[in-house]
């Protein structure tokens, strides 16, 4: 069972989980969007938002937690490979930022188009 397909698989779940909690644990960035992650959700209970407007907003919560997942990986491994300042690193580094950055400029228009109409109808 160990070495079988559905083992490695479920295996490879578990190591993912176990990095999402050390995401949680020890990423500040992590933790902030997780907070917001929480009042999103509980905004979307208070204004009973529907169906629809809860797939984008959850859409939107996984697209930013996991571009920021990859984004701290890739500055972790850039930081193993080369603890010192190098310009190379910087771009790497900023470029894995802009990822990041691209998601939120999103999930910020989703929640504008979700709660805006609610807040000024
Ligand atoms: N070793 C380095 N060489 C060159 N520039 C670096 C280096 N480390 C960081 N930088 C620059 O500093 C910026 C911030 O890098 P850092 O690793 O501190 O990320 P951060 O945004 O503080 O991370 P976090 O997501 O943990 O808050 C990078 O985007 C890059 O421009």
């Amino acid at each position: 069972m160990r070495d079988s397909f559905l083992g490695k698989r479920i295996r490879g779940g578990g190591y993912a989980m176990k990095g999402a909690w050390l995401l949680l644990k020890h990423e500040p960035s992590i933790q902030v969007q997780f907070v917001i992650a929480i009042a999103v959700t509980i905004a979307g209970l208070v204004f009973d938002i529907t169906r629809t407007e809860w797939l984008f907003q959850i859409t939107a919560i996984g697209l930013v937690m996991g571009a920021e997942g990859l984004n701290t990986a890739v500055e972790a491994m850039a930081d193993f490979v080369h603890p010192d300042f190098h310009s190379k690193i910087g771009h790497i580094k900023d470029v894995a930022a802009g990822g990041v950055f691209f998601a939120a400029v999103v999930a910020v228009i989703i929640a504008g188009f979700i709660y805006f109409p609610y807040i000024f109808p």
